[in-house]
């Protein structure tokens, strides 16, 4: 986490509310994103996971607060010029279109070059192991390919943040293990600052640099998995998180090759 730290803050949010039908849906989130970050948001359904994310990128609108990105407000953009891109769960690719075109689509409206978008989209998911599959239909592809193909369309776009919204959740359990770890060498591979919406306290512990773990419009606490497990900040975050996980935990930092806080001081 030190490393991470002494790095840029690409993203700040001070204070984030909204309100929808007289409900609090968000009670004044604040927390920041590192350069390079792979951080969770980690709630049960109906937290408010999605409205905050959805606020992020523009979907919706705050009562108050600040988003900076890069220093710079962004609140008042509109959601194509936040630099941000999304992965939703359900793929939302173009059914009649290849995996190529879908991928290009998007590309060939920023530039407004055929060939360069093409050529973007193909070494993107070169990148991501779908070379074979280019000139298939999304309906041709397993439901963990499609998946790699809407992330390969948010990849090209070089976004400077990645908001993914469960985009694991609709899989099978098989697939799933499969996504998750692909999902792992993806942010690896492109050092892309992702923000992760999750209910699953296993993708969470397993994928994340930094785990924001919320309840009912707040923030329970936000640090390393680590830090988390070994000192949960209150009964909630003992009770939806570390007795939930139980001794899964340490057989899941051997899968990331973390190692517990113990062995990092003895280094
Ligand atoms: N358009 C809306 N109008 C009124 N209430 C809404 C609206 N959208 C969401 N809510 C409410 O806001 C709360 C938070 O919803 P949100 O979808 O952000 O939670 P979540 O943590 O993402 O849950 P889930 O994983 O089930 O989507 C819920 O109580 C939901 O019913």
């Amino acid at each position: 986490m030190e490393v991470l730290k002494q790095q840029n803050v690409k993203l700040q949010v001070r204070d984030l509310k909204k309100q929808m039908n007289g409900k609090e849906i968000l009670k004044g989130i604040s927390f920041d994103v590192y350069d390079g970050e792979f951080l969770s948001v980690l709630g049960p359904s109906g937290c408010g996971k999605t409205t905050l994310l959805r606020i992020l990128i523009g979907l919706e609108t705050k009562d108050a607060g600040s988003i900076i990105k890069e220093g710079r407000e962004i609140s008042a953009l509109k959601p194509s010029d936040r630099g941000m891109g999304i992965v939703f769960q359900n793929y939302a690719l173009f059914p009649n279109m290849d995996v190529l075109e879908n991928v290009s689509y998007a590309l060939n409206v920023r530039y407004k070059d055929n060939k360069k978008a093409k050529q973007i989209a193909a070494e993107t998911l070169e990148a991501i192991g779908l070379k074979d599959q280019l000139h298939k239909k999304p309906s041709q592809l397993s439901g963990g390919q499609q998946q790699r193909v809407a992330i390969a369309r948010t990849l090209a776009l070089n976004p400077d943040i990645i908001l993914l919204d469960e985009p694991i959740s609709a899989l099978d359990v098989s697939m799933r293990e499969v996504m998750k770890r692909e999902l792992k060498e993806i942010q690896k591979k492109f050092r892309s600052t992702m923000i992760f919406i999750t209910h699953d306290q296993e993708e969470a512990f397993f994928l994340s640099d930094r785990i924001m773990i919320m309840s009912e419009g707040k923030i329970e606490q936000i640090d390393t998995p680590r830090e988390i497990y070994d000192h949960p900040a209150n009964d909630y975050v003992q009770d939806f998180v570390v007795n939930h996980l139980d001794q899964k935990y340490e057989s899941l930092l051997k899968c990331t090759g973390k190692k517990s806080g113990d062995e990092q001081h003895a280094q």
